[in-house]
């Protein structure tokens, strides 16, 4: 039985290629921005309220337009099928059963337009977003954008962190560069003609400005949000350059090492965007007690990336239900126990950073007998 989300990594770390499993856990360099994102929550301290729950709590939220059953969503993971047959279709049905929306990766191992057939097929209608890396060549970047709206994708999350390729060291020491023979990124499939869906062919360009964002601004009417963006200044600018959201993410520490958690950066950039966008954060979400910090702070839901990838890899279809049902029992726990019938009563008075530390006094006497002496940390 898998009872918390760290039980699928462990799980899954048991039946996996270690080298894709330091794929999924890796980050950059020293790694130490995907540890900090987890220790942010573990920081926070949680101030319920009592006496004022009711039996059942209201869970479900709207993000432009679009219901979905749960303020998770799962953030766009490349390479579904190096740990399960299935890949994708067997994320995106767990997804659609439970009514989370899923964000496609441009790099997935099926292609989009397949995902949306898949779901369509098992009768759920829960909005699909996808993930673009801005092309350099606007034209590749424009038939992407097609094929993801041809597909019904509902909103596009486009990535700004990755002007260059983040370096995963343990990737590098396992020689893991290119996916293994059979398997393709198979958005990229035929772009140009002849295009086999090469990893490679993902351009991270370190030049893509402003003028970009404007140009995909003008070319689709699908809601645009921007993942990646950490200074407020940039936050500033995206809403000033049409952006709908913000998917406020450090790429789960895959990019820029030592950058900040982003629930440390959450409250600045609530700030910068003054409530004209919505703002989504991941990085580092393992539990219900997370979800309910993020979103008492402002966020108006979560992502995950790794546990979903976790899960996946354990059970499959099944696996990533499991999971998604284990994050809403852990919700709509944390809530009751916080005196909220729901996640509108999710304020931020609920959520305090530690003001408490070691009382200072005497030194505890060596030898002392440490249960009645008072002694503190
Ligand atoms: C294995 C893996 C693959 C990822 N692939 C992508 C991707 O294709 N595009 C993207 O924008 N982000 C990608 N990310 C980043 C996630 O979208 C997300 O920001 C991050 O995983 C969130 O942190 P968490 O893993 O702590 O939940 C990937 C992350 C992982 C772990
Ligand atoms: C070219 C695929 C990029 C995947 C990615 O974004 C990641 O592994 O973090």
């Amino acid at each position: 039985m898998r009872y918390t989300v760290h039980d699928f990594e462990i799980a899954a770390r048991a039946e996996l290629d270690p080298v894709y499993a330091d794929f999924i856990a890796g980050g950059a360099r020293d790694e130490i921005t995907v540890r900090a994102n987890e220790a942010a929550f573990g920081r926070l301290q949680l101030l319920p309220r009592v006496l004022r729950g009711s039996a059942e709590r209201e869970l479900g939220i709207s993000l432009f337009g679009h219901r979905a059953s749960l303020p998770i969503l799962i953030s766009p993971t490349a390479f579904h099928k190096l740990v399960d047959p299935e890949g994708e279709l067997a994320t995106a049905r767990a997804a659609a059963a439970a009514g989370v929306i899923m964000i496609v990766s441009m790099a997935s191992t099926v292609a989009v337009g397949q995902v949306a057939d898949a779901v369509r097929a098992a009768g759920d209608d829960v909005p699909r977003w996808f993930q673009l890396y801005i092309q350099p060549d606007l034209e590749i970047t424009e038939a992407l954008v097609r094929r993801a709206t041809d597909a019904g994708c509902s909103a596009l999350v486009v990535t700004v962190d990755s002007p260059v390729l983040g370096a995963g060291e343990r990737n590098r020491r396992n020689g893991f560069h290119d996916l293994p023979p059979g398997l393709r990124c198979e958005n990229l499939v035929d772009l140009r003609d002849g295009e086999r869906g090469h990893v490679r062919q993902i351009a991270m360009s370190p030049e893509l400005n402003w003028e970009h964002v404007d140009w995909l601004r003008g070319i689709t009417s699908l809601p645009i949000l921007l993942k990646g963006v950490l200074h407020p200044e940039d936050a500033r600018l995206a809403v000033r350059h049409g952006v709908d959201g913000l998917l406020l993410s450090n790429h789960g520490g895959r990019q820029l090492d030592t950058v900040p958690a982003t629930l440390e950066l959450l409250p600045e950039i609530l700030a910068a965007v003054e409530g004209r966008v919505p703002v989504v954060l991941d990085g580092g979400v393992r539990r219900g007690t997370d979800v309910v910090k993020a979103l008492a702070l402002g966020a108006s839901a979560v992502g995950i990336g790794r546990p979903v990838m976790w899960a996946l890899a354990e059970g499959g279809e099944k696996g990533v239900r499991r999971l998604l049902e284990l994050l809403r029992d852990e919700l709509d726990d944390t809530l009751a126990l916080c005196g909220a019938s729901g996640l509108a009563d999710l304020t931020p008075d609920l959520v305090r950073v530690p003001t408490w530390g070691p009382v200072p006094g005497p030194a505890p006497t060596p030898g002392a007998d440490r249960r009645f002496g008072g002694v503190v940390a």
